[in-house]
């Protein structure tokens, strides 16, 4: 296990490691299968993923004694939805899933979700085991244990905490992922560094590009779950600093929401806001222009869109997008919280955004 780095996220008896760096499935061995008293693995993953990684995986926990008994669901957000739930317990149910059993979600941040409300839910509660696919998945939705689905109202609308046993982000399973969806996960990594880490974001703008599938990419995988870890530890339900994790969700979230499924990514959605964010505590003065534009010009230099026009929908509304920020999650007494900064590294917490001057703003941002 020498290469292989460990993350542990501190929740006292709900303690669990993360596992990073190539090789780190077949590393992890015992404590793997540990979480599987029958010695079967119920496996939830999506078509696509299914096709590329499906029997070498299976490979690999036959090898440590494993049964494994796949569940497959077809890829993207349409998944990520009641009827998706319905599909998952069901599938749990039918195998007569015991709440001593853990399940495994191998896959990117919708099966990640997915899996983790239907573990949540089923029998009233089983185990489960996240082995992420995607570079999102592994820097950001597998540690932590938000779970759950998309509604009509929004992303992520139910769900529930429900933290997994263990992660396992295998570097060797990123080798099949296309080039947009590793550029929709650094987006998250550059969010960490963003909110409370400005020597990684130095970092990441002196390696550009190069940081995505260099040597350094587990390096930068470790740092960003270990920033979500210290802050998980701190705060599971987000009574308080977990909203930090949210930096360019509520202006993103706004976009995925309002654009067709799968046309963007959410990490994209996340760059955009992001970058309005920034732009936005540019605006009031809460933080220097030179941050927002050097933000801006980063997720740019590795391929990101920085402004709505760069995502790959175009049919903005200015007041259906704050309409929609006027239902997130983190509100309180009717009024916006936004995720705002002093500079790079200082992300804070505004529970009263005036939402007028938000308006006027988004306006300008769409014309
Ligand atoms: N729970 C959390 O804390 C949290 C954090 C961030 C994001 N999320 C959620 O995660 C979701 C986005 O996750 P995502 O970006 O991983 O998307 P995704 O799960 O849809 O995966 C993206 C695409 O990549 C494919 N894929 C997955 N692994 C692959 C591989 N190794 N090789 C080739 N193709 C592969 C998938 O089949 C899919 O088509 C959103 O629903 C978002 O809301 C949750
Ligand atoms: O773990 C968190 O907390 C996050 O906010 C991480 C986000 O990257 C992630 O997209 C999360 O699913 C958003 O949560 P939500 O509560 O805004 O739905
Ligand atoms: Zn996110």
């Amino acid at each position: 296990m020498s290469d292989i780095l460990r993350v542990t996220v501190g929740l006292g008896d709900r303690a669990y490691d993360v596992l990073v760096g190539a090789g780190a499935l077949s590393a992890a061995g015992p404590e793997l299968v540990a979480h599987f008293p029958r010695g079967r693995a119920i496996l939830v993953t999506d078509r696509h993923v299914a096709d590329l990684h499906l029997d070498a995986v299976t490979a690999q926990l036959s090898r440590l004694g494993l049964r494994v008994e796949p569940v497959i669901i077809a890829p993207g957000e349409t998944s990520k939805s009641w009827a998706g739930l319905e599909q998952v317990v069901d599938a749990l149910l039918d195998r007569n899933i015991e709440r001593s059993e853990a399940v495994i979600a191998l896959g990117g941040g919708v099966i990640g979700d997915l899996t983790g409300f239907a573990a949540a839910v089923t029998k009233r509660g089983v185990n489960f085991i996240q082995i992420p696919t995607t570079l999102l998945a592994q820097v950001d939705s597998s540690v932590g244990g938000k779970t759950g689905i998309n509604t009509t109202h929004g992303k992520n609308f139910a769900g529930s905490f429900h933290q997994p046993k263990l992660v396992i982000a295998d570097r060797d399973l990123l080798a099949t992922l296309p080039d947009r969806e590793r550029r929709a996960g650094y987006a998250e990594i550059v969010k960490a560094a963003l909110i409370g880490d400005a020597p990684l974001f130095a970092q990441l703008e002196a390696a550009g590009a190069g940081v995505l599938d260099g040597a350094d990419l587990d390096q930068a995988v470790a740092a960003a779950v270990a920033f979500k870890a210290r802050i998980v530890a701190e705060d599971e339900r987000e009574t308080g600093v977990r909203a930090l994790l949210n930096l360019g969700h509520t202006f993103g979230h706004a976009f995925e929401a309002d654009a067709p499924k799968d046309v963007i990514r959410h990490g994209e959605a996340v760059a955009v806001g992001t970058a309005l964010a920034f732009a936005y505590s540019a605006h009031r003065g809460d933080c220097s222009a030179d941050h927002a534009a050097r933000v801006a010009a980063h997720l740019r230099a590795v391929g990101l869109p920085a402004s709505p026009a760069e995502l790959a929908h175009s049919d903005w509304n200015a007041a259906s997008l704050v309409s929609r920020m006027r239902d997130d999650k983190k509100n309180r007494d009717g009024r916006i919280t936004l995720i705002l900064a002093r500079a790079i590294g200082a992300a804070f917490i505004d529970p009263a955004a005036d939402e007028a001057d938000l308006l006027a703003f988004m306006e300008t941002q769409l014309s």
